[in-house]
């Protein structure tokens, strides 16, 4: 139905690629993001090859070369440590590091959505952090990729058990296997 923008084709090659050739730590085509309302600003911990990119953190300078390279937008300029594009912002730092900068370095206000698909160790800090410097407004969305595969079981109780989110477990299956995982969806009520 329709002609695939670009965009597209590149994630359903990247998507034919890691099922056909070489596993890649992906969300993937099964678990998406679809569930998510339209969001204005997001939040991305954990680029990889930018297979779900909009504004990103990502602190492996292979994986972050890797979306200047497969970005279609120019470089609009280059600020100190990070790269600015037309729809994505790219910062090579921690996650613990720079979440305490966003609102100095990018204007950031509070975040519509955050997808958390980094280290799994580093949700639960990362999420209390977003909350500490008020980067969590009510309604913003948690999206949490590998909550049951890998697993990020201290997150899950947290959000799951703490009074302040709204939390939904989408099942699916780790990416390009048969392993259950899924997207835990988790909604902040402030
Ligand atoms: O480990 C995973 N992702 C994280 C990468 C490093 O992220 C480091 N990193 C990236 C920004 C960033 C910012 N601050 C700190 C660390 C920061 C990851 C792993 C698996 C997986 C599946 C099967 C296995 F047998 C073993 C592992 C699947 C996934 O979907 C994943 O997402
Ligand atoms: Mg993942």
């Amino acid at each position: 139905v329709g002609e695939r923008r670009p965009s597209q084709r590149v994630i359903q090659a990247i998507d034919q690629f890691c099922r056909q050739k070489e596993w890649a730590m992906n969300v993937g085509d099964e678990k998406g993001m679809h569930h998510v309302v339209n969001p204005a600003t997001v939040l991305e911990l954990g680029t990889y090859c930018g297979y779900s990119t909009l504004i990103t953190l990502e602190f492996n300078p292979h994986y972050a070369q890797l979306l200047y390279e497969s970005t279609e937008s120019e470089r609009v300029h280059k600020p100190k440590r990070c790269d600015v594009f037309f729809q994505v912002q790219l910062v090579e730092e921690a996650s613990g590091d720079w979440i305490p900068k966003m609102r100095t370095e990018f204007g950031v206000e509070t975040f519509d959505l955050v997808f958390l698909d980094h280290w799994k160790d580093r949700y639960l800090p990362d999420t209390k952090l977003l909350e500490d410097c008020g980067l969590l407004r009510k309604g913003s969305v948690l999206l949490a990729d590998n909550v049951i595969f890998p697993g990020t079981p201290e997150y899950l109780e947290y959000v799951r058990s703490s009074p302040q989110y709204e939390s939904q477990y989408f099942q699916s299956h780790l990416e390009y296997t048969k392993v259950e995982d899924g997207l835990e969806k988790s909604v902040y009520l402030d």
